[in-house]
């Protein structure tokens, strides 16, 4: 009887805290905090180093609340840019409850994710739990190997891993039992954000993110470093019934140099407007209400190496 009744208060115990996600450009984070949030709130893209805030999911569930940290990729900085990023990744790793390494099962331990490695056993005590990704992508022995890989990259680098848990966000495979592990490692408390919640973020990074993310679809590899984006106003027009409200919202987009804004705005302005009709339709479906959208390019030169130019832009 008593047993019972600690094994019940035991597992019913309300837990709640902050995972950092972790890993090289690529690994799959963004893709992994969305899966188990359920809903698009982190940018995700094919191109590395894309995500530029360290933007929260919160995952509900009966038995607790894991807030996701979902941060830049660590990598070595050659920018100013690039050290302010790192910046923000350690210090968001300095408070949190659990650090979650991702680590593709497809590709190969190297350089990269030794680093980060490298850098997260600096930190002591909070409990590490490597995350085998994109599990879909390979077969059994290729995962068998991988685990192992993992392993060893611990013993190497001196991590004791709480978890080594291998998954798939595309699939859906392993997610629940992913929250579950790390919802144990969470400290007893109350829901740090009220159900139903998704995220923290301003609805203008949000939205910032989205133009983001569509004006990177496709285009080259030097631009995902040289596009920020800022929203300048959203304001409810005027004079329109009551059923039928639009929302003006106003984007500049910046870019570093006169040839990288041909590239945005394309041929007769037709990337833009590309980029536009598939913003529009994601923020639409986040904000829950008609929007009309209107992008500006812009060149702010070399704003990656300019502290006032960056403060300005968010970083
Ligand atoms: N097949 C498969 N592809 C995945 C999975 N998870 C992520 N990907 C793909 O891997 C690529 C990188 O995923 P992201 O989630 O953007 O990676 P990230 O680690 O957030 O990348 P950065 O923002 O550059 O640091 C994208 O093309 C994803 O579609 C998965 O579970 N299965």
């Amino acid at each position: 009887m008593t047993l019972l009744d600690d094994d019940a208060t035991g597992s019913q115990e309300y837990r709640s805290g902050f995972v950092c996600v972790v890993g090289r450009p690529n690994a799959g984070k963004s893709t992994l905090t969305n899966a188990l949030v359920g809903e698009k709130v982190a940018i995700t893209s094919s191109r590395p180093q894309t995500t530029r805030h360290a933007i929260r999911g919160i995952v509900h569930r009966s038995d607790g609340q894991l807030v996701l940290v979902d941060t830049p990729g660590l990598h070595r900085p050659r920018t100013l840019l690039g050290q302010r990023l790192n910046d923000l990744v350690r210090a968001t790793w300095a408070e949190v409850d659990v650090v979650g390494l991702c680590i593709p099962a497809d590709e190969k331990i190297g350089p990269g994710d030794r680093f980060i490695a490298a850098e997260i056993a600096e930190i002591p005590k909070t409990p590490k739990v490597a995350i085998v990704t994109k599990t879909d992508l390979v077969n059994d022995n290729q995962l068998a190997e991988q685990l192992m890989a993992v392993a060893e990259l611990g013993v190497e680098q001196g991590i004791e891993w709480a978890e080594i848990v291998p998954v798939a966000a595309a699939t859906g495979q392993q997610l629940d039992l992913l929250t579950g592990l790390l919802l144990a490692k969470m400290p007893p408390g109350p829901p740090l954000y009220p159900e139903g919640e998704l995220t923290d973020e301003p609805e203008e990074t949000l939205v910032a993110e989205l133009v983001r993310e569509a004006a990177l679809e496709g285009v080259r590899d030097e631009l995902p470093h040289s596009i920020a984006v800022v929203v300048e106003e959203m304001i409810p027009r005027e004079d329109r019934p009551e059923d039928r409200p639009l929302l003006d919202v106003h984007v500049n987009i910046f870019v570093e140099r006169d040839s990288q804004k041909s590239i945005v705005i394309g041929r007769k302005g037709a990337r833009l407007r590309e980029v536009g009709t598939k913003a529009r339709q994601q923020i639409e479906r986040l904000l829950g209400t008609p929007i009309f959208l209107d992008l500006h390019v812009k060149v702010s030169k070399d704003w990656q190496r300019d502290p006032k130019k960056l403060g300005r832009l968010g970083f």
